[in-house]
């Protein structure tokens, strides 16, 4: 569903992708993990068309995306810390976003039922708490059906039954056929919900490879303990 083909992005003279070609799959729920400034925003706002690459290629479907825009109706996006005008209430922002997306006549309103986001609509962006924030969030990265879902640590600043309800979500839509890109530092929450791994390092691709098939290599049951054991042996 998504190839992107030797993808290279500086900023200044810093390298943040290097030469990155991976391709992922629809059905997929695809974790990106990496230590911090590794590259996993930048990648996924290359997906998005927020930051044009220096080089390469990413195709949806097979159709180059750069430089186009009519794709990103088919991309559903939560990003880590979303930001809205402060003074304009859960109900304004959710409405102007629905006009702005009047192409779709099926609306998904889901996650505004399970996170009870109705009993705040006049509260305004600017007095909610971050938890919350993220929940507007959520609910407008599926709203749309989309058939991608772009999700920056999405579950950071939610409460473990918000965070359920999200997973639960994700699971849910990738029934459905639809490709779920996550980036995460949370090992136990990859491993809930995804169906493989890509792991970035210093804006190169290191593995990316199914979960079962990190497990069986490493011989680890547990996720975090399999990636720390192919990254220490990456070192020696
Ligand atoms: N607009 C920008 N201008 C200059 N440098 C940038 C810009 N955006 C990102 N960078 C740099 O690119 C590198 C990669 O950043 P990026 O946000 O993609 O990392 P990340 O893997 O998502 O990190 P984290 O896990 O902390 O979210 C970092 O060194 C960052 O400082």
């Amino acid at each position: 569903m998504i190839t992107i083909e030797n993808l290279r992005k500086t900023y200044g003279k810093l390298q943040v992708l290097n030469d990155v070609s991976v391709s992922f799959a629809a059905g997929r729920v695809v974790s990106v993990i990496g230590p911090n400034g590794s590259g996993k925003t930048t990648l996924s706002k290359c997906i998005l068309g927020m930051v044009l690459p220096d080089s390469g290629d990413i195709k949806i479907a097979g159709e180059s995306i750069l430089k186009k825009y009519a794709y990103r109706s088919q991309i559903g996006y939560m990003p880590q810390i979303g930001r809205y005008p402060e003074n304009m209430k859960i109900r304004q922002v959710i409405s102007m976003i629905r006009d702005i997306r009047k192409d779709v006549k099926q609306v998904d309103e889901e996650l505004i039922g399970l996170y009870g986001l109705t009993a705040m609509y006049n509260k305004s962006m600017g007095s909610l708490s971050g938890g919350t924030k993220q929940k507007v969030s959520a609910a407008l990265a599926f709203m749309f059906d989309p058939k991608i879902l772009i999700l920056d640590e999405p579950t950071a600043g939610l409460d473990p039954i918000s965070a359920e309800i999200l997973k639960s979500k994700i699971l849910k839509e990738k029934k459905k056929g639809k490709l779920i890109l996550i980036t995460s530092h949370i090992m136990s929450e990859v491993e809930e919900v995804a169906d493989e791994v890509m792991c970035l390092v210093d804006g190169s691709v290191k593995f990316h490879e199914t979960i079962a098939d990190i497990k069986a290599q490493t011989n680890e049951m547990r996720l975090s303990k399999a990636i720390a054991k192919i990254m220490n042996d990456e070192e020696d």
